[in-house]
């Protein structure tokens, strides 16, 4: 398909996705709904390494080559801004997580406290996720069909709500459920529900037309009843927790957003419980169902690749008996073989094709291109993630391709959860996800139960077809896959942790 056509304006660069120079936007937006994914590869052959423009039915993005991130990431912390181009991919002003355009907290209380507690939330964590486990996934020997990603959503959201909310507020599963915010499973109180449908139409008729989505109201009445949990909980820590005003202490009884924020807040922002509880259902919306669709994705790229799946089995139960049993966070970062299968899921099928969102907030200039104030910019993931001069076969799932022997070293070098520039798994820069410490332990816990403990098959021996809208890509909801109890588990047991 030819779609990167030579419209050159001002900026001289050309625009992929747009027939001719004055084709309605609409157009753009319908065929970048339901192609994203042909049109940015055409669109980055096209390119070959050079910036362009994406017509995608909002204000054309500038998608630069991925050779410019470190020149990026130099720029001074305010030339470019990420939260205000997370919220408007997510049309943060209907969905209700616009929020994140006031304050950067969450992710300063993400970077700076829960990450480094992880330790510490790494026994009540896997605790909650292994009894998650066991009520979501089949217990009989017989292959059971299962709906894979609302139960790995529902486990997840263990461990989400534990590290937003603190284990007393969690022992309530109406709150653990809000978490869900984010997922289109059938409670329908969806962010992406409504985004995704919002984007197809034009941005004049949304604040009317939004109101017409059932999965509008339910939102709505999410975001209520999560502030009537949030908003006296943090009352009632303000006046029982002493606020944090060398920044070093730690008074919080267990790690959690909440107390985090409560202690260390001071701009009036930081300290209004209304925003404190829509950050919270922000940072619910954006990661639950991030790590259950990568999870998800892995999974069914191990059942495809049975020698992968067999290779990374036997790492697992090597290290369960080389650890007599006494799993650690630690002992999880060993698994080289595990790390290497999520790193080529990751890569091959990253959960949004479009990474690196900025809006640029002074005129700059970079790699000699002129970046405007207001303008959105982006790289293209796959463009990146698919690049033959850094991956060979790079089309080819290889789920040991990282531990290959000349690569052994690298791979040690850059784990899963680093942020590595050639994958872009969590973008990139000083703005690169601030979750992804958390991610990567809950997900390798689930993994590494689920494949000691369980088969996993297609249903029909058919792989599951991963669908795309917009940028965005994911298993959907109502896909199916066979699970069953193994016989043989060694049953990877976290609560024994030395
Ligand atoms: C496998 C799971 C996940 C993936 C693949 C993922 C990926 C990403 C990516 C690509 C970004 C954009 C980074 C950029 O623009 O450079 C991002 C942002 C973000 N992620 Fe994650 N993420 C995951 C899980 C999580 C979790 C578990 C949390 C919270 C506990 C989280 C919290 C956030 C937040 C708050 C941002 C916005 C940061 C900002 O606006 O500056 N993510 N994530």
């Amino acid at each position: 398909m030819e779609n990167l056509i030579a419209i050159r304006r001002g900026d001289g660069l050309p625009v992929a996705n747009k027939l001719f120079p004055f084709e309605p936007r609409f157009f753009a937006r319908v065929r970048w709904t339901f192609r994203a994914r042909d049109i940015l590869e055409t669109a980055d052959k096209n390119a070959q390494g050079h910036p362009y423009k994406l017509a995608h039915g909002g204000q054309e993005l500038i998608i630069l080559p991925a050779r410019l991130i470190s020149e990026l990431n130099h720029l001074k912390a305010d030339v470019l801004d990420s939260r205000q181009a997370h919220s408007s991919t997510l049309l943060g002003h209907l969905t209700g997580i616009d929020v994140v355009e006031k304050t950067n907290y969450h992710v300063r209380m993400l970077l700076g406290r829960i990450s480094p507690a992880l330790p510490e939330l790494f026994a009540p964590a896997t605790a909650r996720l292994s009894d998650a486990m066991k009520q979501e996934f089949p217990q009989t020997h017989e292959f059971t069909e299962t709906y894979l990603l609302p139960a790995a959503v529902r486990c997840f959201s263990e461990v989400v709500a534990l590290a937003l909310f603190g284990p007393q507020m969690t022992q309530d599963p109406r709150l653990v459920q809000l978490t869900h915010l984010g997922c289109p499973i059938a409670n329908s109180k969806i962010v992406f529900v409504v985004a995704f449908i919002m984007r197809c139409l034009p941005p004049f008729l949304h604040p009317v037309l939004v109101w017409l989505l059932p999965a509008k109201w339910s939102l709505d009445r999410a975001w209520r009843e999560l502030d009537s949990y949030v908003v006296p909980e943090v009352l009632r820590q303000k006046d029982t927790i002493p606020s944090n005003i060398d920044g070093n202490s730690k008074t919080t009884a267990s790690p959690n957003l909440i107390s985090w924020m409560v202690q260390d807040g001071r701009a009036e922002l930081e300290r209004d419980p209304h925003v404190l509880s829509a950050l919270c259902g922000s940072v619910a919306a954006g990661s639950t169902y991030s790590i259950a669709n990568f999870v998800c994705r892995a999974l069914s790229d191990l059942a495809a690749h049975p020698d992968v799946l067999d290779a990374v089995r036997a790492e697992i139960r090597a290290k369960h008996v080389s650890l007599d049993g006494h799993w650690d966070m630690e002992a999880l970062t060993s698994l080289e073989k595990l790390e290497s299968a999520m790193k080529e899921t990751a890569r091959l099928a990253p959960g949004t094709l479009i990474v690196y969102s900025r809006i640029v907030q002074r005129d700059c200039v970079v790699g000699g291109i002129t970046l405007k104030r207001g303008q959105p910019i982006a790289m293209s993931g796959p463009g990146r993630a698919k690049d033959p001069a850094i991956f060979e076969d790079p089309a080819k799932y290889k789920g040991l391709r990282f531990c290959a022997e000349d690569k052994i070293k690298e791979h040690l070098a850059r784990p899963f959860r680093s942020v590595d520039a050639d994958i872009l798994t969590w973008g990139a820069g000083r703005w690169a996800c601030p979750g992804r410490q958390v991610a990567d332990m809950a997900a390798k816990v689930m993994l590494v139960k689920l494949l000691d403990e369980y088969d996993i098959a297609f249903v029909d021996s058919k792989p599951l077809r991963h669908d795309a809208v917009h940028e965005f890509l994911f298993i959907h909801p109502d896909k199916k896959m066979l699970i069953r109890r193994r016989t043989d588990a060694v049953g990877v047991d976290f609560s024994l942790s030395r």
